[in-house]
């Protein structure tokens, strides 16, 4: 003991020893204790390995979900931008993306994937369903890239699901490093091409394989998580209040070799979605009730005459307002507008000459009292989400806020440009003034996307298409007799009032529009200038009732439209982002 603390010639040798050699070490000795604490730190904004969470889903319930959306799934190579794309060996399965439609169990699938990797619902992206047969597989990438810096599409996390477990293959295979870092095989050199990507991909499934008679040697820092139902598996794949960009998140889906494989995944965005937030008060399927019939027939009233499309917003259970179509008449008669109760939406109202709404006062004109008293507050945004149309179908959009513009919409192919009373011009109409504009889509168009915003108390409107290259690819002017609003101001200020109901009648009339898709040879001008205002007539849109028996229907694989209610006007980027979150439900991502 107290030798130590004596001078050096009074030490037995071996304290000596032990001494020198510290002093001579110490400099690589504190190194080594520095790089241990650095990399504690490092672990922080360092890759960890993937969480394995058993009974995420009960059997139960994953045989609820693949009944319901199994039916729904479609290549996932089947379309790149409305454009058919070879198959690719790099990615071959069957999915679909799953807009909130209402089904409680996709809901609650959400919820708990959301609190598992640790976020608000709101960062939830679409519930999408993959499934993968014999041979197919998901070769390695990351879910994410690191130049991504759109707070909407950013996945901070993936919470993966399995709700069907294959009888051989199908793991889930995680390289725990970057994938600049792999090789191929041959020649040891940085991956060159898909081909040499896939290669390397399936000699790392093959060598994890549980295979009785060759034992393979496999990569011990691989990490690999077979299939089992229920099971879940989340990983980050951006920390450090996601500005660091998990590079060693490298995974891939092994080939299936018996039975089938599905998954669920569910990626979480940094920032809340356009389709969760709370400002918006409603989503009514319209078009989407044939395809996704299973999931939302509980929720769907139907009677003889009545067709009702329900409000299925993500505020689960709390439907707040009901789109009812008369069938007595005719398909296109659609005349009862239900009486709510409502929460802060009135009602919405179609009638054979249009479309209109009745909506509390303080839902349009006021500020949210819930809200940042920001102008984008006030008002409201109405409007159509079509997806494949597949026959005859009228896209309505209406907004109103105080200020009144005129929105110049890029549509894929075309532009589209709106004006009132023959004035092509975006300035400021009529503040008090409401209006809208129906477009009729010829059924033989494709229609990927719309969204028309007008706002004015001028009797004319004037629409016209372009395409890219300049062509007027259709044009139509007409006149409304009813384009007068009636609203009383002196409700403005008594704020203990009921809310006086609006009555915007918006639109009288249709306009029909030949939009060709984006040729710019100068054929489609030709043909595309045909246009004329005529009455509304049906809309398929509307015509929800299937047939009677309607087991045997053949459906389109998608067929998603819906409207939305939001509260306040949506601003560029949101619908920058809905469109994106739109193309989702054609082609997968
Ligand atoms: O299916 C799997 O095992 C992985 C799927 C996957 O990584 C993805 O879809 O991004
Ligand atoms: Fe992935």
């Amino acid at each position: 003991g107290g030798t130590l603390s004596q001078n050096n010639q009074e030490e037995p040798w071996v304290v000596h020893r032990v001494k020198t050699w510290l002093e001579k070490h110490k400099a690589k000795l504190s190194r080594l204790v520095h790089r241990n604490s650095k990399n504690n730190q490092k672990n922080q904004d360092s890759f960890e390995a993937p969480r394995v969470v058993e009974n995420f889903l009960s059997a139960d319930e994953a045989t609820q979900l693949l009944q319901r959306y199994q039916p729904l799934l479609h290549d996932s190579q089947e379309r790149d931008g409305g454009h058919v794309k070879s198959s690719s060996q790099y990615r071959s399965s069957r999915s679909v993306r799953l807009p909130p439609l209402g089904d409680k169990l996709v809901f609650a699938v959400e919820q708990r994937a959301a609190a598992l990797a640790g976020y608000p619902v709101d960062r939830v992206e679409d519930f999408q369903l993959a499934c993968y047969n014999h041979a197919q597989l998901y070769a390695l990438h990351r879910d994410d890239a690191a130049a991504n810096t759109n707070p909407n599409t950013k996945r901070v996390a993936t919470v993966l699901i399995y709700i069907q477990a294959p009888i051989r293959g199908g793991n889930t295979l995680f390289t725990m490093r970057p994938l600049e870092e792999e090789t191929d095989l041959k020649l040891r050199q940085p991956l060159r091409t898909e081909q040499d990507a896939v290669e390397l991909f399936q000699h790392y499934c093959k060598s994890h394989c549980r295979q009785p008679n060759k034992k393979k040697r496999f990569n011990k820092h691989h990490v690999v998580v077979e299939p089992s139902v229920g099971r879940a598996v989340t990983w980050d794949n951006w920390k450090k209040n996601n500005t660091v960009f998990m590079k060693e998140s490298t995974h891939g889906a092994c080939p299936v070799w018996k039975g089938q494989k599905c998954v669920i995944q569910q990626w979480i965005a940094s920032d809340a979605l356009p389709l969760r937030r709370h400002n918006l008060l409603a989503i009514v399927p319209l078009g989407a009730e044939y395809s996704y019939h299973s999931a939302i027939h509980d929720t769907t009233t139907t009677s003889a005459t009545q067709n009702c499309f329900p409000d299925v917003s993500t505020q689960q259970g709390k439907y707040m307002s009901e789109l009812c179509a008369d069938l007595s008449t005719s398909l296109s008669t659609i005349t009862k507008l239900q009486e709510g109760p409502y929460e802060n939406v009135g009602a919405l109202h179609l009638d054979n000459t249009g479309f209109s709404t009745t909506l509390p006062f303080h839902t349009i004109f006021a500020d949210n009292d819930d809200d940042n008293t920001s102008s984008s507050s006030k008002g409201c945004t109405l409007l159509f989400w079509v997806s494949k149309p597949q026959s005859g179908l009228t896209l309505v959009s209406w907004e109103h806020d105080k200020l009144g513009r005129i929105q110049l919409q890029q549509v894929e192919g075309f532009q589209l440009e709106l004006s009132w009373a023959g004035t092509a011009s975006s300035t400021t109409v009529d503040n008090n003034s409401s209006s809208l504009a129906i477009l009729s889509i010829d059924p033989e168009d494709w229609y990927d996307w719309s969204w028309v915003s007008v706002y004015t108390s001028l009797s004319q409107v004037s629409v016209k298409v372009h395409s890219r290259g300049g062509y007027v690819l259709g044009q139509a002017l007409a006149e409304s007799p009813h384009a007068t609003t009636t609203r009383d101001d002196e409700s403005c200020s008594t704020a203990d009032e009921q809310p006086s109901q609006q009555q915007v009648k918006l639109s009288l009339f249709t306009a029909t529009l030949m939009t060709h898709r984006s040729t710019d040879d100068g054929k489609a001008a030709a043909s595309g200038t045909s246009t004329a205002f005529v009455e509304q007539e049906q809309t398929a849109a509307f015509t929800k009732k299937a047939p009677a028996n309607n087991n045997n229907i053949v459906l389109p694989s998608v067929d998603v439209s819906f409207l939305l209610l939001y509260k306040g006007r949506l601003d560029d980027s949101d619908a920058a982002q809905l469109r994106r979150q739109a193309k989702r439900y054609d082609a997968t991502s």
